[in-house]
């Protein structure tokens, strides 16, 4: 099978032409399209393609095709599983370039970033390739000889619907552990970055999976309700907003289907006087302008210790300045440009907002026009730290999901973990201290699913990830997804003759 070719060269010079759904093992042409999606080029504001929405007749071709694909892959070992996906990885790796690129173009995020993101998501099928192999149950004796085993099977078609901001990464951190689970995939792509997720389908047929085992419908809303609704779909695994969230589970309950849910976050991070400013101020940076600050675990409440915070403002500032924004295919550029322009327009009204409601705007939240004239429509802005912030600030309420830090003051341990888990969602949280007694205890009272000590933002595939209250349900990576993609079967076996009641 050949992949389809999209190398790029620069910035401004794509044009998506291959069709962007994928099932049967192949990239799929919908006949009589009623309804098209233009998607853009956030470093250029190009139009990119117009993307294939799908409707009821092409979702059930792609479950059909994962039903019909469940059977084979389901009844391999897990070691026969295990060397497709080491496979796939090896794939992978030698395309992590073209696949990175077509990130950039479609998302916007720099290339240095983009090059992680596919690592990540490589590292991700070779761990569990791995797992896939070490499935499985438990022996329990009985009496009388007699005695029972558990066997660890998989759901059957698996729904995944991801959000734009890591949409190679998010596809793989989906799939990997339901594939070697031994289910099969329909992956639904945000229709704001449609076109790397349906490069790992080509990857995972080119691999040696069976047809019809990882496939892409594209669409929006619509397409995902058709997804959770039908009858076919054994568990839904999603990625994006807190109210979408909502959704998915109210739709799922309906056929009560098995859900993930990995939502939004207002995350906080803790910094106290004693920590190094050098890595606190860096654990600052990587916890708000990863993506563009588009990132779910963003620790976008810093609370710093009033004794440090002149020298911890002084530093945050000057580095925030320094981050080279423009061009995200250059390898010099550190922050590339948003999502979208309603995207951008948010963000900004956003910093506005805190403006008017008194915070000081240190530096940053204006729009960015970069000089070179092919960049002149893209969707840029500088990084924005903001002092003087309140606990009531909207700015600190609400998930802004853009290159926005907003800086808090605090006096004691007990008044800045009350702050800190003073929030309807719990993604992450992270604490700088020298003192390992207090980040220990900190930590044990952060009301958060993905807690960092000295550091922020670091994801190893083997460490699972997700979130406490209204941030998700469910994990993703690490051992424990194996108990969110099979369904456990207990098996009783009598030696012994049938003590009757009758
Ligand atoms: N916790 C995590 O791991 C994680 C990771 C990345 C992003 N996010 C969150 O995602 C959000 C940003 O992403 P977004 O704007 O793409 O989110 P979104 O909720 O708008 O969309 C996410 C996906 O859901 C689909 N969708 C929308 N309405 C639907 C419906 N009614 N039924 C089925 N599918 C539907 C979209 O088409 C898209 O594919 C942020 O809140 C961010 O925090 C969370
Ligand atoms: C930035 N990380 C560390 C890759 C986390 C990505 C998870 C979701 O946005």
């Amino acid at each position: 099978m050949r992949l389809a070719a999209l190398r790029c060269a620069s910035s401004g010079t794509v044009d998506v032409k291959v069709p962007l759904n994928f099932w049967c093992g192949d990239r799929v042409k919908i006949k009589d399209v009623s309804t098209t999606e233009p998607v853009y080029e956030p470093a250029t504001g190009r139009v990119l393609c117009e993307l294939e929405l799908c409707g009821s007749l092409e979702v059930n071709q792609a479950v059909q095709a994962a039903q019909s694909a469940y059977q084979a892959w389901s009844r391999m070992s897990g070691m026969e599983r295990a060397h497709i996906m080491i496979e796939a990885a090896r794939i992978i790796e030698n395309r992590r370039e073209d696949i990175a690129e077509i990130e950039v173009v479609n998302n916007g995020k720099s290339i240095t970033e983009a090059r992680m993101d596919v690592d990540s998501a490589r590292l991700c099928i070779e761990y569990y390739a791995g797992v896939a192999s070490t499935l499985a149950g438990q022996h329990i004796q009985l009496p009388g000889g007699s005695f029972a085993y558990t066997r660890r099977e998989p759901l059957g078609v698996c729904v995944g619907i991801g959000a734009w901001n890591y949409p190679f990464q998010i596809a793989a951190w989906k799939s990997a552990p339901a594939l070697a689970c031994g289910n099969s995939m329909v992956f639904k792509p945000s229709p704001v970055t449609p076109v790397t997720a349906v490069m790992l389908a080509e990857i995972y047929a080119k691999a040696g999976t069976p047809e019809g085992l990882f496939n892409i419908v594209q669409g929006g809303q619509e397409t995902g309700s058709l997804l959770c609704h039908h009858p076919d779909v054994a568990k839904v695994s999603f990625t994006g907003s807190v109210p979408t969230g909502k959704k998915i589970m109210e739709m799922c309950s309906k056929g009560v289907k098995q859900v993930t849910l990995e939502l939004g976050g207002k995350s906080p991070l803790l910094i106290f006087e004693d920590s190094d400013l050098g890595n606190a101020v860096k654990g600052a940076l990587m916890a708000n302008f990863l993506s563009q600050g588009q990132v779910c675990s963003n620790g976008t409440r810093v609370f710093v210790q009033r004794q440090m915070l002149p020298e911890f403002l002084e530093e945050v500032v000057r580095r925030t300045k320094d981050i080279e924004i423009g061009d995200p295919l250059l390898e010099s550029t550190r922050m590339g440009a948003l999502v979208s322009r309603p995207h951008l327009d948010r963000v900004l009204g956003y910093v506005e907002q805190a403006r008017k409601e008194g915070a000081k705007v240190l530096c940053g939240g204006e729009p960015f026009v970069p000089l070179d004239p092919k960049l002149r429509g893209g969707y840029y802005m500088t990084p924005c730290v903001l002092g003087d912030c309140t606990d009531d600030m909207t700015c600190v309420k609400e998930e802004i999901f853009g290159p926005v830090m907003s800086v808090l003051s605090f006096e004691t341990e007990e008044e800045a973990l009350l702050r800190a888990n003073n929030s309807a969602l719990g993604l992450a949280a992270g604490v700088f201290t020298s003192d390992v007694k207090r980040a220990h205890r900190v930590v044990e009272h952060l009301k958060a699913g993905s807690c960092f000590i000295n550091n922020y933002n670091i994801t190893p595939v083997e460490v699972p990830f997700g979130g406490f209250k209204m941030s998700g349900i469910g994990r993703e990576n690490g051992q424990v997804t194996v108990e969110h993609y099979t369904q456990m079967k207990t098996v009783f076996v009598e030696m012994g003759d049938v003590d009757s009641l009758f």
